[in-house]
């Protein structure tokens, strides 16, 4: 039996609140499949586009700047839904394989960052829907924001992406862990918080969820972390006509195909960064980047890209 990290993509997550919960319905069958073979499993899950979205519908209905939802209230919503979604798609799940006994339960999760992270000042988090440059032309013109082509799909708004430094829920994720539950934490990466004075206070970032859940992963002693997001594996070349899957991979072969731009910055660079941390974290240690539909196929060598030291 293993300790199990799974980090879900936002963007694998879907557009709709429908669409997105026929798509947690599918992650919670790969989910419960683990569950099913005897692993324990910790779940983070994306909020790109969700955190977006919400933001987007408070500044079209907000009278004045002052009355729009700030990012880490926002973060916290898209927390609230997901999980409520995931929640009930694994419960379902579980039950319908006689494992009803395991409750499922999702953390509202503030991770510490440093505010001198240099993230303040370079936005790079994709947020939202996907424009045309005309039109992100426009908005940046309009609202000042700062909008990126992301990945060959589009272009969207960036915010600010500070490093999780800390989860401040730690104590009450490894009671709930040990206790044999099912947890959903960090959701969005965690509403991002920073210590001022004598407390802990909000700000304007979008943490990435792969590096939070990564963090997450070494705090609980995780033996694997899987980032399930919309593409079976990691691929050299990606797009090219001689693009080519990577089914393992070391850190050192990974870090040169970083080193030779191989990964986009705002999608698979960050989960490739993650999964390295993770996997050179401690001799031993997998990271598996696979699609949302396969993640128990990751753990047999049938898909995915698995990364060890
Ligand atoms: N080298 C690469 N190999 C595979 N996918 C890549 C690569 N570079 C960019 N991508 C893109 O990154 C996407 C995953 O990032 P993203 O959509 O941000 O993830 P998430 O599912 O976490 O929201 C893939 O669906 C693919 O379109
Ligand atoms: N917060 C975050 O990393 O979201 P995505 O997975 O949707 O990019």
């Amino acid at each position: 039996m293993s300790k199990i990290v799974i980090a879900l993509g936002g963007n694998a997550l879907g557009d709709s609140a429908h669409e997105q919960l026929t798509k947690a319905q599918v992650a919670a069958k790969s989910i419960a499949d683990l569950i099913s073979d005897g692993h324990h499993v910790v779940i983070a899950h994306g909020n790109g586009p969700q955190v977006g979205k919400i933001r987007l519908a408070f500044e079209e209905t907000s009278k004045t700047q002052e009355d729009v939802m700030p990012f880490p209230e926002c973060t916290a919503m898209s927390q609230g839904y997901i999980g409520y979604h995931l929640q009930q798609a694994i419960d379902e799940e579980l039950v319908s394989r006689g494992l009803a006994h395991i409750p499922v339960i999702s953390m509202l999760t503030q991770v510490v960052v440093d505010p001198a992270d240099p993230a303040f000042t370079n936005p790079t988090k994709p947020i939202g829907g996907y424009y045309s440059e005309a039109k992100a032309q426009q908005l940046m013109t309009e609202s000042g924001d700062t909008y990126i082509e992301d990945a060959g799909r589009g272009w969207r708004r960036v915010v600010p992406s500070p490093k999780p430094v800390d989860i401040y829920e730690k104590i009450s994720l490894k009671t709930l862990v040990d206790a044999g539950q099912v947890v959903i934490a960090c959701g969005g990466g965690g509403i991002p918080v920073v210590y001022e004075g004598t407390r802990y206070k909000g700000v304007d970032a979008v943490i990435d969820k792969d590096f939070a859940a990564a963090k997450m992963a070494a705090l609980i002693d995780a033996d694997i972390f899987i980032i399930l997001t919309a593409v079976d594996q990691v691929f050299v070349n990606y797009g090219q006509p001689d693009q080519r899957g990577l089914t393992t991979a070391t850190v050192a072969e990974m870090q040169t195909y970083i080193d030779q731009n191989q990964f986009a910055p705002g999608s698979m660079l960050p989960k490739v960064e993650a999964a390295i941390a993770f996997a050179a974290s401690k001799d031993g240690r997998q990271a598996v980047i696979a699609s949302l539909e396969k993640a128990a196929e990751t753990l047999v060598g049938k898909s995915g890209t698995m990364i060890q030291l």
